[in-house]
């Protein structure tokens, strides 16, 4: 039998519940001042293919900002930039205020840069105690980290008691369910302190009930933090994100909007809905499943 996730331990706490009709819109509270994250004019080619193409992008101190598109619109390809791991072609990528192009991945880890894969990557054989524990030397350095008092560090129990993992803390990460894996990872993220976090397509395989979880976490981290997050879910977005930015073919579709701004676009619209016609198309032709469009439906029936 799977584990039963546990909830994430402040569940109680206003800002990481779900929202509710009645409370006030999320515009973040900084829209002015300069943005954590600000890119511009980027650009990447892979041999002759332009993945991406004059990118102005910012995100704030304080917000959850989706980064939406269909399949191959770029948005892996822009985290990677951020990240140090592929080198664009053009323009510039500044965290609060320092230059991120150019630097190793490492380096940018340690400016508080942090990402998550698609796939989560958490050492299985490891404890959950000790992926946290090796996730926060990473930044502490070993010298500091064995002057550290024992137990764990401050920055581990938070992840623990933020992810719900708490009770968990000796179990092999192995052993954790999907979910949780995905937690422990996102937990590994926070060990490292990092301003600004990378998700990238957090709620992947999980239940309805592990998604409103995730959001809610999401939610906690974007505390103090910006929290960028890759997703192709449409109602988790609807439900968590502040601000939105669409990419289509390696191009701003519709650049730092709202979710009602994003669902009222017709040209975003017809980008998710022209994608899902296509996509069917050609499902039927091949009798395959319309891979690409997981939310298609959702955006039909938002349009
Ligand atoms: N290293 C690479 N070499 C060649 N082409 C690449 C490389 N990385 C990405 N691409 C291409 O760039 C385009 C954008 O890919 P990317 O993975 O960023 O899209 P995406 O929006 O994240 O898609 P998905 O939602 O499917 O993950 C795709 O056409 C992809 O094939």
């Amino acid at each position: 039998m799977s584990p039963q996730p546990t909830p994430p331990r402040a569940e109680g706490d206003p800002a990481i519940r779900p929202r509710h009709p009645s409370d006030p819109p999320q515009t973040p509270p900084e829209k002015a001042g300069e943005p954590l994250l600000r890119i511009r004019g980027l650009g990447v080619q892979f041999g002759g293919f332009h993945a991406l193409t004059d990118v102005d992008f910012d995100a704030r101190e304080g917000e959850v900002h989706f980064l939406i598109g269909p399949n191959g619109a770029g948005k892996t390809t822009l985290v990677d930039i951020i990240t140090g791991l592929t080198k664009p072609t053009t323009g510039s990528v500044s965290f609060d205020g320092q230059q991120l192009v150019g630097h190793k991945e490492h380096r940018i880890v340690h400016f508080g840069v942090g990402r998550t894969f698609q796939a989560a990557t958490v050492f299985e054989a490891l404890t959950v105690g000790e992926n946290l524990d090796l996730a926060a030397s990473y930044r502490l350095g070993l010298r500091r980290l064995l002057r550290q008092p024992r137990g764990h560090a401050d920055a581990v129990v938070e992840a623990l008691e933020v992810t719900g993992l708490a009770d968990e803390v000796d179990k092999s990460a192995g052993a954790l369910a999907h979910g949780q894996k995905q937690w422990l990872e996102i937990g590994m993220l926070l060990a490292q302190g990092p301003r600004l976090l990378l998700l990238d397509e957090p709620v992947a395989g999980m239940s309805p009930d592990e998604r409103t979880r995730t959001g809610e976490l999401i939610r906690y981290l974007a505390r103090g933090r910006t929290v960028l997050v890759v997703e192709h879910d449409m109602d988790f977005m609807r439900r968590f994100a502040d601000r939105v930015t669409v990419l289509h073919e390696g191009r701003i579709l519709r650049a730092d909007a709202t979710v009602a701004e994003v669902q009222a676009d017709p040209t975003v619209q017809e980008v998710y809905i022209g994608r899902a016609r296509d996509d069917r198309n050609s499902a039927g032709r091949s009798g395959a499943a319309a891979a690409g469009a997981p939310a298609a439906s959702d955006d039909e029936e938002a349009a």
